[in-house]
């Protein structure tokens, strides 16, 4: 019979993966690593509902291009987060997967060899090993997810996870979310629409059927129950900033109108800091201000920090700076000392002050 080929003409390859259940069984997940994911899931939910009174701080590089380096960095975080523990639930950011608004490096998943051979095999190993090793340090993780198929094969060891910008109104981000196990943060759109994040909440919140793979990699529909632990993550824009005391008053409000929690996560990059990292700390320093006056509804702080502040672009990968972003400029360990130290300070100060101790009597 005569055909005529009218599908795959620009599909210049195709190589299986692995099934999601082997690599998971490959790199497992050890008990007390579990322990620490379940237990971080819970805790940011609790503070999310406001019936813990600390503060969420998600920290860490930009993207993870070099998993030494970024191990580096988990086991000072450690130290750092056991010290603030009483007024900081701290999580590393631990982002594998990098969304572009054009063309760039897609993360270590897409490419961990940094040069476009963009083996993905070793990319899913590496980044689910490193997410294991940091659960090591007594770390919790958290990370962008991007491409539908890559939960199956890191969000057993994942305690936190966002949509970001560029995919919160898509329809299958959404879908996804509503199956995912832990909270989910959306960001605000890239031109600041808090409503597509709103709307992302709502949808995900709900069930969802669609097709997806299963665990053996198979093609499959997926029934999903919804997530009801979503939240809005302010990102400020290309407009400019949302992270004033006005836009969070504001966007609790369309929350409530939406019937959704009075809470949300403010990240101290991106739109909020023009994308310069040494704008995070006087984000941090008006955020704190606020926290330790009383404010309520900010439940956590994100914040991009890697070992080195500033940024480089990709070269040959030896001949990288160590401990640098190569994507979006970090603030550097020093400065992320002092963050954190100033956000637990006003987790404390807040506890004293009389809005909250008269809410305790
Ligand atoms: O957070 C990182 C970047 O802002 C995001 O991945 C977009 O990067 P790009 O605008 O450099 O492509
Ligand atoms: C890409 C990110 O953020 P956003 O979606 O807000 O641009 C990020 O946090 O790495």
């Amino acid at each position: 019979m005569h055909t005529v080929r009218t599908a795959n003409f620009r599909v210049t390859g195709v190589d299986p993966l692995p099934a999601p259940a082997r690599i998971r069984d490959e790199i497992p997940v050890p008990l007390a690593a579990q322990q620490v994911v379940d237990q971080t899931r819970h805790d940011i939910t609790t503070i999310n509902e406001g019936e813990d009174d600390r503060l969420v701080v998600v920290t860490g590089p930009c993207s993870v291009h070099d998993p030494d380096a970024a191990l580096a960095y988990a086991e000072r975080l450690a130290h750092l987060a056991q010290e603030v523990s009483d007024q900081l639930l701290v999580v590393m950011r631990v982002y594998v997967e990098k969304p572009r608004t054009r063309l760039g490096w897609k993360g270590l998943v897409s490419d961990p060899r940094l040069d476009g051979s963009h083996d993905i095999h070793s990319g899913l190993r590496l980044a689910r090993s490193l997410m294991v090793r940091i659960l090591d340090t007594g770390l919790p993780v958290g990370c962008e997810f991007l491409d539908p198929a890559i939960p199956r094969y890191l969000s057993d060891a994942v305690s936190w996870a966002s949509i970001g910008a560029r995919t919160v109104q898509s329809q299958v981000h959404r879908q996804f979310a509503s199956g995912l196990s832990m909270p989910v943060g959306l960001k605000n759109s890239t031109t600041g629409s808090v409503e597509d994040a709103i709307d992302a909440i709502v949808a995900a919140g709900s069930g969802h059927v669609f097709p997806g793979i299963d665990d053996d990699g198979a093609a499959a529909v997926l029934t999903t129950s919804g997530n009801p632990d979503c939240h809005i993550v302010l990102r400020g824009s290309s407009a400019g900033p949302n992270y004033g005391a006005v836009h969070v008053a504001k966007t609790l409000d369309l929350l409530e109108a939406a019937g959704l929690r009075r809470s949300l996560f403010i990240d101290a990059s991106h739109g909020n800091s023009g994308k310069d990292h040494n704008r995070q700390p006087q984000v941090v320093a008006d955020l704190a201000g606020r926290i330790g006056e009383g404010e309520s509804g900010i439940t956590g702080v994100m914040l991009e920090s890697f070992l080195a502040a500033g940024r480089q672009d990709l070269g040959r990968a030896d001949r990288l700076s160590y401990g640098q972003s190569v994507t979006d400029a970090c603030v550097g360990w020093g400065q992320t000392v002092h963050m954190i130290s100033e956000l637990a300070d006003a987790v404390a100060s807040r506890r004293s002050s009389p809005a909250h101790l008269s809410l305790v009597s």
